[in-house]
């Protein structure tokens, strides 16, 4: 939601997410379905199945986010695949957006959430994303597919059309940092 002082920074929760993607870094499951263990040394669960699209290859990339703009004149999606981005040395902003009926992002559904260290997010295809930061560098591991991370960087250093992504602008997006 924008007001005067711009688009509000939330905090992450498995709910408010959902229209997007999954959130990462949810409690330990205790007593549930869920594939899970613990003892005094350690806890594990499965948190996610992510899915990298029909005969896709899953990536991890390590990724740093840095740009600090409050402004937000783009967003950028995948068309095929699952993107999980989880903060490793500090905070990111994520910017995200569903698809309006004309395929393009929906102001409406645009959305900022606050990712701190021990959590994380998984979009899914299609979901309009944009990253920040409040300061410095955050380092991030993502989890995407292969030949999306190919055809972006071919369209990126070297202006090749993009087949598995998609970026659009979009008006007046203002975060509130
Ligand atoms: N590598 C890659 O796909 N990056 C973008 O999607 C991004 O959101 O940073």
């Amino acid at each position: 939601m924008q007001d005067g002082i711009g688009l509000a920074i939330r905090p992450l929760d498995g709910v408010s997410f959902s229209a997007y993607g999954w959130m990462l870094g949810k409690p330990y499951p205790a007593g549930g379905e869920t594939p899970c263990f613990s003892n005094a040394a350690t806890d594990f669960w499965r948190e996610h199945l992510f899915d990298p699209g029909p005969g896709g290859e899953h990536e991890i990339l390590w990724v740093n986010y840095r740009s600090r703009d409050p402004r937000v004149g783009s967003l950028e999606t995948h068309l095929l695949t699952q993107q999980a981005i989880i903060p490793l040395t500090g905070e990111i902003i994520q910017v995200v957006a569903s698809s309006g009926p004309d395929g393009r992002p929906d102001p409406s559904s645009i959305a900022a959430f606050s990712i701190p260290p021990g959590q994380g997010i998984c979009m899914r295809p299609g979901c309009w994303h944009a990253t920040r930061v409040r300061e410095g560098q955050a380092s991030c591991v993502m989890l995407t597919r292969r030949s999306t991370t190919l055809d972006l960087v071919g369209h990126l250093r070297d202006g090749n059309p993009m087949h598995e992504s998609v970026i659009s602008a979009v008006p007046g997006v203002m975060l509130a940092i």
